[in-house]
């Protein structure tokens, strides 16, 4: 992104610049976010603004969706969540800390509770190593003793409704709905107070990505995971996510309830994204 971003709206509650900040519904939901950036800030380099005074927030065991088109920042506002990437301007916190700056036991020890799920589980295992290796590493990173991990990664395939015996293959011998949910289970063997979802089911067929996301309602339920929840189809978000915020050239362009936002989009640039959901017809079915 080189230009200053215009927008054409001509509603200027739609206006990212002059509308109020989202804090008022934001804060409705939980008082103290787990997840919180706060005009946060992102420049690859002179000219690529990729992030530009953001504000989103994950309450606990909640769902924040995040949605845009491609190239709208959302892959640069996981990998800040994720402390990947230090913020230019702004803050990011997890659980009151800065996730870049996590070092050391302590910060390891926080650090677990914020897992990532991918877009393409495929691509993220080690083709070399079976299934359940790549989660009893997770565990073992985690610390749990070597003579507990079998029996936790049973548990582990067990939770995400996979066949205990599917530890034994490979990545290549596995669907892609299969492996997102070992992407999952192995997300889940720090046992996680939020996982950041970037198109976690964008790769996979409309039944298996139904059936990956009844899964992580599920976990929600079970477990009270918190999500923070990207994807590039409203329709997907809808069906988990209690808030969306919608982004635009690195801007937040609209902020709400789900349904609301559903129902009643404010900005046009959201409801191109619902025109475009329901012409692809990409709702899921449940
Ligand atoms: N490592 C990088 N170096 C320079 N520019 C980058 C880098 N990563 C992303 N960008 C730019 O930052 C902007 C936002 O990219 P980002 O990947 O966050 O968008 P996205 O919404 O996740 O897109 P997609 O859905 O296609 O993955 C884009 O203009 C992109 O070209």
């Amino acid at each position: 992104m080189t230009e200053p971003i215009t927008d054409p709206t001509s509603d200027p509650t739609s206006d990212p610049t002059t509308a109020p900040r989202p804090t008022a519904s934001a804060a409705r939901t939980d008082a103290e976010p787990l997840l919180a950036l706060e005009e946060v800030g992102k420049r690859y380099r002179p000219g690529v603004l990729a992030l530009d005074r953001v504000t989103l927030r994950v309450p606990p065991g909640r769902t924040t969706g995040l949605v845009g088109e491609s190239g709208s920042g959302k892959s640069t506002l996981a990998r800040l969540a994720l402390g990947l990437l230090a913020p230019d301007g702004g803050t990011v916190r997890f659980d009151g800390h800065d996730p870049y700056r996590l070092r050391g036991r302590s910060g390891r020890a926080v650090r677990a509770g914020l897992q990532f799920v991918p877009q393409h589980p495929g691509r993220s295992l080690n083709p070399a190593l079976r299934a359940g290796t790549a989660v009893a590493l997770a565990l073992a990173a985690h610390g749990t003793p070597r003579r507990e991990r079998r029996d936790a990664v049973a548990a582990l395939f067990c939770q995400v409704g996979l066949d205990p015996a599917l530890a034994r293959r490979y990545p290549r011998e596995l669907s892609g709905g299969q492996l997102q949910r070992i992407a999952v289970a192995r997300a889940l063997a720090t046992r996680p107070r939020l996982l950041v979802c970037d198109e976690p089911t964008s790769a996979l067929d409309r039944r298996t990505q139904t059936q990956v996301l009844d899964l992580l309602v599920g976990l929600q339920a079970e477990s009270g995971l918190g999500f923070l929840f990207i994807s590039h189809d409203l329709a997907v978000v809808r069906e988990l996510a209690d808030r969306v915020t919608v982004l635009r050239q690195g801007r937040v362009v609209e902020e709400g309830a789900t349904g609301e936002l559903w129902d009643a989009p404010r900005h046009p640039y959201t409801r191109a994204l619902l025109a475009a959901a329901h012409n692809a017809g990409t709702t899921p079915t449940t």
